[in-house]
């Protein structure tokens, strides 16, 4: 009930439009039944005016005739028009709604999100919101105010007439829809809940076809789909058959309401109480009144699977983000030193923290270098910087101020960041290094290919910068990935640079090369690097070894290289 409140909230901009729409579909049902009951009084009155030789005005019915027919075309036309206005400015407001929530609570607070559920979200599941007016609210409400009048038209005539009347369309309107609802509710929850984590395996299922290829010859996780696949169908299946049986029922309500009309009515023309040609004209309108309660059963049918999608992405919507994203924030100074005092982080669920008692200074033109095992917390610190997420002990502070008090985004412009999986975008070389600084000129771009030693391969390149990397980078080997990711890093002018492995997958001696060139380059620059690997500590001011999210040593590479045997980490 509070999803379908929230959801009316939601449609509140289009109030007015949605009500406008619900009159007009009002007007198109009692219209239609009011040119079948002008239709059924005329012709039974010409017949019973020629059977006793009698002369009759035509022109009155037959203008009643032709104004009902105008206003339904009219009423019609204009109920779809202003209908799918209201519905598609609803979901117009809504898609970008839903975004809007969902960027602040990126990366941290949707980690336990597969992509595929997300999109599932952002297609299914608002596509379904978007049919809530028309498919449920709409006819719900129309319905109503037609039923009401009809009713009342024929209580004008015969109390037990109505009474009959007003009985068969709560049958076809409230007793059919509740009964389809309730056979069909598990089903339509059901593929409410289940297409998004399909569509999330069949995306998985994609993505892995090659580890799937080598792991799994008998096809395993395919039957797996396969049978999730067929479960689905099972459930569509059954609630297309209750709407064809449900529509049916309706159809036969609607006929057995003439009947009980006509079987009412017929004494009461014999006793005088009611005129010949108005007993079609009342059996025709019962007929045609069923028309407006037809589209209920689908109405109630769909009504779970609506709630059950209004209930996932409200459930999403009001996850906290991990910073606040908007309030009243400080404008960002240019440059200035990142500190970290004591700060600690533990993630919800863990038994201990990921960090404890960190001191870290990112101070312009200090390098300072994080190495560890892994699981000791260095990508935590990364998340911590960019205000993924926030500190729930001591304090980060950015040229002497608390990174509260800034803008994540705008903090964010201040720190480049070559993250551990860089999502390479399937586009061109080019666009992905432009995404780090779009008015990135070629020289620039050949600058930082050159320095992460990566242009000799865009140079060997027939397209050159214009180079399809594919999807993920899939078209590049995982060091030219590496590379590739590592120059649009560099592009980006931020006073302070975290490289996290930024040498992963090259040979000794290029890693040896970039190294150099990365640090030369960055030398005005705080770097942080994060790294397993020997290349580039010799040139660290400091470096911290961390172990298990505590600073177990940290000095000078003189001080703490001698202490491992081998490369750190
Ligand atoms: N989102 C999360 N939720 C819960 N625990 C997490 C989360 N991210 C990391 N952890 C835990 O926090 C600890 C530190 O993880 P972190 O990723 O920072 O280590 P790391 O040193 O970067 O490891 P690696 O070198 O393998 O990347 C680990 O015990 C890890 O399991």
């Amino acid at each position: 009930m509070r999803d379908f409140v929230r959801l009316l909230a939601l449609m509140r901009p289009q109030a007015g439009w949605m009500a406008l729409a619900v009159l007009l579909s009002a007007v198109t049902s009692l219209s239609h039944a009011g040119l079948m009951a002008a239709s059924g009084w005329f012709i039974t009155a010409a017949a019973l005016a020629g059977a006793a030789g009698a002369v009759m005005n035509p022109f009155t019915a037959s203008a009643a005739i032709r104004a009902f027919a105008l206003l339904r075309t009219a009423a019609r036309y204009g109920e779809r028009i202003i209908g799918h206005e209201a519905t598609l400015k609803f979901v117009a407001h809504l898609r970008p709604w839903f975004f809007a929530h969902l960027v602040p609570l990126a990366p941290a607070a949707l980690e336990d999100q597969h992509s595929g559920d997300l999109l599932a979200r952002l297609k299914t599941d608002i596509d379904r919101l978007e049919f809530a007016f028309l498919r449920i609210l709409s006819p719900l409400l129309a319905a109503l105010l037609a039923v009401v009048v009809v009713v009342a038209f024929a209580a004008a005539y015969d109390a037990a007439i109505a009474l009959a009347l007003a009985g068969l369309l709560l049958v076809a309107g409230v007793g059919l829809p509740v009964l389809a609802h309730r056979l069909g509710a598990g089903p339509a929850r059901r593929l409410a809940r289940d297409t998004g984590a399909f569509e999330a395996a069949l995306v998985d299922h994609l993505e892995g076809r090659a580890e799937l290829d080598i792991y799994d010859p008998e096809n395993r996780h395919r039957a797996r789909l396969d049978a999730a696949s067929d479960a689905l169908l099972t459930d569509e299946r059954w609630l297309a058959g209750l709407a064809a049986a449900t529509s049916a029922g309706v159809g036969m309500t609607g006929q057995l309401a003439l009947l009980a009309v006509l079987l009412l009515g017929a004494p009461l023309v014999l006793a005088g109480q009611l005129a010949g040609a108005e007993l079609p004209m009342l059996a025709l309108m019962a007929l045609a009144a069923f028309d407006a309660v037809a589209p209920l059963p689908l109405a109630l049918q769909t009504l779970p699977a609506t709630l059950a999608s209004a209930r996932r992405l409200f459930t999403l919507m009001d996850r906290p983000p991990p910073v606040p994203e908007r309030g009243v924030f400080r404008p960002v100074p240019a440059a200035g030193a990142l500190v970290f005092s004591q700060v600690g982080l533990t993630y919800a669920g863990a038994g201990r923290p990921a960090l404890d008692g960190i001191d870290l200074a990112l101070v312009p033109g200090r390098h300072v270098a994080v190495v560890g095992p892994s699981g000791s917390g260095k990508s935590s610190l990364v998340a911590l910087a960019l205000r993924f997420r926030a500190p729930d002990a001591g304090t980060i502070t950015f040229a002497g101020a608390d990174v509260a008090a800034f803008e994540p985004d705008g903090l964010r412009r201040r720190i480049a960041v070559l993250a551990q999986a860089e999502h390479l975008f399937a586009e061109t070389l080019l666009d992905n290094l432009r995404i780090a600084d779009p008015q990135a000129s070629l020289a620039r771009c050949e600058q930082a290919c050159a320095t992460a030693a990566i242009l000799p391969f865009v140079a060997s390149e027939p397209d050159g910068f214009s180079t399809f990397v594919g999807a993920h980078g899939a078209g590049l080997s995982g060091g030219e990935a590496r590379r590739l990711a590592l120059a649009r890093t560099l592009l980006k002018d931020a006073p302070i640079l975290i490289l996290d492995e930024p040498t992963e997958g090259l040979d000794p001696e290029t890693e040896r090369r970039v190294m150099d060139a990365v640090l030369d380059a960055a030398r005005e620059r705080a770097v942080l690097l994060i790294t397993h690997r020997p290349a580039g500590l010799d040139r660290m001011d400091e470096i911290l070894v961390l172990e298990a999210g505590r600073i177990v040593a940290r000095g000078t590479p003189a001080e703490i290289l001698p202490r491992f045997g081998r490369p750190p980490g």
